[in-house]
């Protein structure tokens, strides 16, 4: 017999507090491509950036990440994809809404302050409305970059840590949806770049902005984004937090471009490749497959050698292989050696702590630590 008895009442509350939909990616890029003299200089790239997060277009110069930021500032068309704000369509290869009308904030290496402005004048230049309340807007936010003080000065009276701070300040008075910025702390002094890169980010989390950074610098990329987009050749090759980018890189460029990288060679057979460093599993791969074995210099674990011996192996190191140290260098925290091998002339380097600087000639012994290399098939 059917059940007439009417809905428990959680089912009806639930059914009429269904949360709402999640609102849609405050950036979105769709298959954008660019083609210069028949050159995909930008080849299907798409990705969302969420309102209140930071994404970095990473890569090598001439990768296509100016060119990405171009197309979405609107300075520059694109030849195949769209982009969207908030779910609404900015451009696409017919429509398009002019740079001025995307409230996408831009900030430059350069910083481009107007000398002949003060620095309230040009944080308040992009605004509009009454004077006194585009001074109130600028004002406040040289307060929050801790530059109240300089409200009257010029640019040319600022350090570059200061026009910096003025820079990021005029580009988000206008409360801009998305703000893009191209290398901004590269002009910086070495010494003041990361506070300066801690302060942008807090503030930039407060306002709630997207944020598309592009950098070729990988210590950039980690400190700044909650997500990566890592390009090369007009493509994005692999996407995602800081630390899965950097402990899952997808090929041995991807590890490369992050640390110097050592690799090993091999053949597989029997889903195991042999080395002077023992046995690797690299399931999943056919016989007779060539890999590249990848690690990272301070995933190399260095031993005394013993009269001529070295550690007995372990199922986490595998088997030592010995070297014998060809230049050793001082970096601070800490140092890089590099070992000459016995069992094929290669040099491998090992990343030590500082208190441990070898000399040149010394023989030591090397291990790998299985859980710390990345294998993939040999390309090229
Ligand atoms: N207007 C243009 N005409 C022809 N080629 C161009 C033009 N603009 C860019 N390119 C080429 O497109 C490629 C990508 O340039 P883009 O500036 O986007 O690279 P990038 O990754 O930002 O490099 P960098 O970090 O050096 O600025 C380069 O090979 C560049 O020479």
């Amino acid at each position: 017999m059917p059940d007439s008895s009417p809905l428990p009442a959680a089912s009806a509350a639930a059914r009429t507090t269904a949360p709402p939909p999640p609102p849609p990616p405050r950036l979105t890029v769709e298959h954008l491509a660019r083609i210069f003299d028949g050159r995909r200089v930008v080849d299907d790239v798409s990705f969302d950036v969420p309102a209140g997060e930071v994404a970095c277009l990473l890569g090598p110069s001439g990768c296509g990440k100016s060119t990405t930021l171009r197309i979405i500032a609107g300075v520059e068309m694109q030849d195949e994809g769209r982009i969207l704000v908030d779910g609404a369509l900015v451009c696409d290869t017919v429509f398009r809404i002019p740079p001025e009308r995307r409230r996408i904030g831009l900030m430059f290496q350069d910083f481009a302050l107007f000398p002949h402005l003060s620095v309230v004048q040009n944080v308040a230049f992009g605004l509009t409305g009454p004077a006194a309340a585009r001074r109130r807007r600028a004002a406040e936010l040289l307060e929050r970059v801790h530059l109240a003080h300089h409200i009257d000065s010029y640019p040319h009276a600022l350090s570059g840590g200061e026009q910096q701070r003025v820079a990021l300040a005029r580009a988000l008075a206008p409360r801009p949806r998305i703000l893009l910025m191209d290398e901004p702390f590269s002009g910086l002094d070495e010494r003041l770049r990361d506070d300066i890169r801690d302060e942008t980010l807090s503030l930039l989390k407060d306002e709630g902005t997207a944020v598309l950074l592009v950098t070729h610098e990988p210590g950039e990329a980690m400190r700044m984004a909650d997500q990566i987009l890592l390009m090369r050749g007009g493509r994005i090759v692999q996407r995602g937090a800081p630390y899965n980018i950097y402990n899952a890189p997808v090929d041995r460029a991807a590890a490369a471009f992050f640390s110097d990288v050592n690799i090993l060679t091999g053949r597989v057979r029997g889903a195991l490749t042999e080395t002077a460093f023992g046995t690797f599993l690299t399931p999943g791969l056919p016989d007779g497959t060539e890999v590249e074995i990848v690690i990272r210099p301070q995933h190399i674990r260095i031993d005394l050698d013993r009269g001529g011996r070295g550690p007995d192996p372990t199922p986490e190191t595998g088997t030592a292989a010995r070297g014998v140290v060809a230049r050793a260098r001082f970096m601070g925290r800490e140092s890089l050696v590099e070992f000459r091998m016995d069992h094929d002339g290669s040099i491998l380097k090992a990343v030590v702590p500082n208190v441990f600087l070898p000399r040149p000639g010394q023989a030591l012994w090397l291990m790998i630590r299985r859980d710390r290399c990345f294998v993939f098939p040999k390309t090229g």
